[in-house]
């Protein structure tokens, strides 16, 4: 509906489906635009925000490997900033050209965000967000008994190292991008979850995290005064018995089913549950407010109400 205000979530697949070169992720982002432009097309105002575990880990991984004297490794605070940066240049460009295809003449912008959180945080003692490449066991195991990071399996499909992954308590730039979409622009931002900082003596420090992203972009829907939270991941729904014979698809769902699903252990730790975690907090932040998950095919039918899961209260 026009003049509604949403936030958009994309997720791994709509940057980084195949390869991690360059040209394959913009490629990517090519068809994410095109999907985009579909949802922009109905009169939305679109705050955009993205993961980025496989292109920060990378990211972190090349200034290990490249460090000397004259080429410092950069931190993983400053390794996020450039992961929004790379991301958010290269969905600019994609949705300028499909923009333009649509007759369209939006203005896009991608704000740098800052999210504060707690230094204090329990998820400073122990890492659970993946990031960056897959490797084997034996290689991850190699990896940990010289170095001081930690590895875990990631949802069977290979080890990944993991990092710190804190809760976002406030956006910094929130005001900054409200007023860019009173505007009419398409602002990308919150990208990877937001850059953690905290503040301290009226100074603001960078921390070595990477926050999820779907508790930021939900955090971001409350402080623009969002209507609707759009996550987009694989899958076109959620589903109870998920990959089991008697998998059970979930279309319309209310916030309290889905609690007693998450109760039951219906959605995986660490891929499905935050999304099912931040579909909650924004449903309930505000009557009215709905939150849709489903894939990147199915968005634009999905904000209407007619694909996904749609979340909602009683
Ligand atoms: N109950 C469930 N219903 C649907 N998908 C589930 C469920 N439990 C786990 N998943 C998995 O969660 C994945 C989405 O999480 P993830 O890949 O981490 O998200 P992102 O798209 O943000 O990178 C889906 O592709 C699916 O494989
Ligand atoms: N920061 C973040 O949540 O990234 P992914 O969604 O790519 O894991």
């Amino acid at each position: 509906m026009a003049n509604e205000r949403i936030v958009i979530a994309l997720g791994g697949n709509a940057i980084q489906s195949g390869s991690a070169t360059a040209e394959a992720q913009q490629q990517a982002l090519n068809h994410t635009a095109k999907q985009l432009i579909e949802i922009i097309k109905q009169g939305y105002q679109v705050a955009i925000t993205h993961g980025n575990g496989p292109q920060v880990g990378n990211i972190l991984l090349q200034q290990i490997q490249s460090h000397s004297e004259q080429t410092p490794a950069m931190p993983l605070d400053t390794c996020g900033a450039m992961s929004q940066g790379m991301i958010g240049y290269w969905l600019e460009n994609a949705l300028y050209g499909q923009l333009h295809e649509a007759g369209l003449n939006n203005q896009v912008a991608t704000v740098v965000t800052r999210v504060e959180v707690d230094p204090d945080d329990k998820a400073f003692q122990q890492p659970t967000k993946p990031i960056g490449p897959f490797y084997s066991e034996n290689e991850a195991k190699k990896q940990m008994e010289k170095n001081d990071i930690t590895f875990k399996e990631d949802a069977g499909r290979g080890w990944r190292r993991v990092v710190p992954s804190p809760q976002p308590l406030r956006i910094l730039e929130h005001e900054v991008i409200k007023a860019l979409m009173d505007k009419e622009t398409i602002v990308i931002s919150t990208g990877g979850g937001g850059i953690p900082v905290y503040s301290k003596n009226e100074q603001i420090i960078g921390v070595e995290a990477v926050i999820d992203k779907d508790f930021a972009s939900e955090k971001l829907g409350e402080l623009i005064q969002a209507d609707k939270l759009v996550i987009l991941t694989e899958v076109e729904h959620v589903y109870v018995n998920y990959q089991k014979p008697e998998q059970k698809v979930l279309e319309q769902v209310t916030t309290t089913e889905l609690r007693r699903y998450a109760e039951e252990g219906q959605f995986a730790a660490g891929s499905m549950l935050p999304k099912i975690e931040a579909a909650i907090t924004f449903v309930e932040s505000k009557p009215g407010r709905k939150c849709m998950i489903t894939s990147l095919s199915k968005a634009a039918e999905a904000v209407g109400e007619n694909a996904g899961t749609v979340i909602q209260n009683e």
